[in-house]
């Protein structure tokens, strides 16, 4: 599998967010994020890392686009941090704050690199929170006035929008589970914080396509296939209900056919949706985005609400523990491509944590992310091939990061961060991309 297998108009990129990478939360006017506050929770994250210089981003951007020059991709995904636009989430504005973001669109426009942003990577401003975040309706609106400013200011050249960034892990994770921030455990809480998650995006996307010219608007979405662990029509039934939670409860509003009847029924809890809310959500976009890590295998269980069991299957998994199958990245392009068909997909995050370290000889040679990131490709491109309109794939992730609760034991980088030295290595996997995307270019 070669780039020049893939169409000559393909995007390759890398992947970011802000909180994960930037640093300086407290400067240039920032406002602290529902992040700020969880990370420095005591227990919430592995041995209490934050986000408060993580790869120090904000101050070494131009070296972090070098790199990005250097590995060959022709586009970066980032993230705009909402709390340094508006650092009470609405209402004032922080000039700092955009004047960040113009100096890194223009660094990247500089060297040919085009910039992709997502609007909201989980750093939702603390005083939003306060008023009772996602699972209010007004934090919708909130963030229908944050696109708004953002793209009004950064429109002029930047033309590839992502609303969100998984809503599955915000509602979820945040409000549910509760391993992420705000770190609340209310399963009612979780679902009218999806509701509003869906409503912000289809608010957001005919402001967007006002602002900008030639906007390309989308949402991205992790999306898992599941399977059944066994035929046993008790674990199939498992299986669609865990499709349901994941991948349905979002896919179907976003695609016009309302949220899925058996999952209303099965939670016995209504979102709380309003007037043309549907009609709202359903906004037509020109991609979907999807993040794949992994698939899941799941058997029945009668643990309320969502009725299912996560089994751990497979030889090889990542450092995540999470099973490497890019079968089920094939699987998921094809469905998505026959059952919602959206105009184009593109994958805006794929990748793996592995323990690297750094070798005598100095470098890294994390060969398992290379062999991940080919397998992952290789079934992209038979998607491709077999008609999913697969346009384009980004890494993730450009650099070692704050990897949420994981904190920075997780590395997914292209390239490796020694953090106290803040000292960028490009792995063995970032030369192999580079090496991969400069086939085409200097093909004879
Ligand atoms: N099996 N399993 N999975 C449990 C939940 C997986 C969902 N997490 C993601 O997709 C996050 C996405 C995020 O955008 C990025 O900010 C994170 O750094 C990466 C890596 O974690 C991924």
């Amino acid at each position: 599998m070669k780039r020049s297998d893939f169409p000559a108009n393909f995007i390759w990129g890398t992947a970011t967010s802000a909180y994960q990478i930037e640093g300086a939360v407290s400067e240039d006017g920032r406002g602290p994020s529902i992040w700020d506050t969880f990370s420095h929770t005591p227990g919430k994250t592995k041995g209490g890392d934050h986000g408060d210089v993580a790869c120090d981003h904000y101050h070494r951007y131009p070296e972090d686009i070098a790199l990005m020059k250097e590995l060959g991709v022709n586009a970066y995904r980032f993230s705009v941090a909402w709390p340094r636009i508006l650092p009470e989430g609405r209402g004032r504005v922080n000039p700092r704050g955009l004047d960040f973001y113009n100096r890194l669109v223009d660094a990247l426009l500089e060297q040919g690199i085009t910039p992709w942003a997502t609007l909201y990577h989980w750093d939702l401003p603390q005083s939003l929170e306060d008023q009772g975040g996602w699972p209010s309706r007004e934090t919708a609106y909130a963030f229908a006035e944050y696109a708004d400013l953002v793209t009004r200011h950064l429109g002029d050249r930047v033309k590839h929008w992502i609303t969100l960034n998984e809503p599955w892990c915000s509602a979820y994770l945040g409000y549910h589970a509760g391993i992420h921030a705000p770190g609340q455990q209310n399963f009612k809480h979780s679902i009218w914080a999806s509701h509003h998650l869906l409503l912000a995006h289809g608010l957001a996307v005919p402001v967007i396509r006002r602002n900008v010219t030639g906007a390309r608007v989308g949402i991205t979405l992790n999306l898992s296939p599941g399977y059944p662990a066994s035929p046993d029509p008790a674990d199939v039934a498992a299986a669609r209900r865990f499709d349901g939670f994941q991948n349905r409860w979002y896919l179907d509003p976003l695609y016009g056919l309302g949220y899925p009847a058996d999952m209303l029924a099965l939670y016995g809890e209504a979102p709380s949706v309003q007037g043309d809310d549907l009609i709202t959500i359903a906004a037509p976009t020109d991609f979907l985005g999807i993040n794949y890590y992994s698939r899941a295998v799941v058997r029945n269980s009668d643990l309320e609400p969502y009725r299912f069991q996560y089994v751990r299957v497979g030889e090889e998994h990542t450092d995540m523990d999470w099973e490497v199958y890019p079968e089920g990245l094939y699987d998921l392009l094809i469905r998505l491509g026959r059952e919602y068909r959206p105009k184009a997909i593109y994958i805006t995050e794929n990748g793996a944590a592995y323990p690297d370290a750094v070798a005598d000889d100095g470098g890294i040679h994390d060969l398992e992310r290379v062999r991940y990131f080919q397998r992952h490709l290789a079934l992209c491109l038979e998607a491709l091939q077999h008609g999913a309109p697969l346009k384009g794939y980004f890494a993730w992730s450009l650099l070692d990061n704050f990897e949420w609760a994981e904190g920075y034991a997780k590395r997914f980088g292209l390239v490796y961060v020694d953090f106290p030295s803040q000292r960028r290595r490009i792995k063995a996997s970032g030369y192999w991309f580079r090496d991969f995307l400069r086939e085409a270019v200097v093909r004879p």
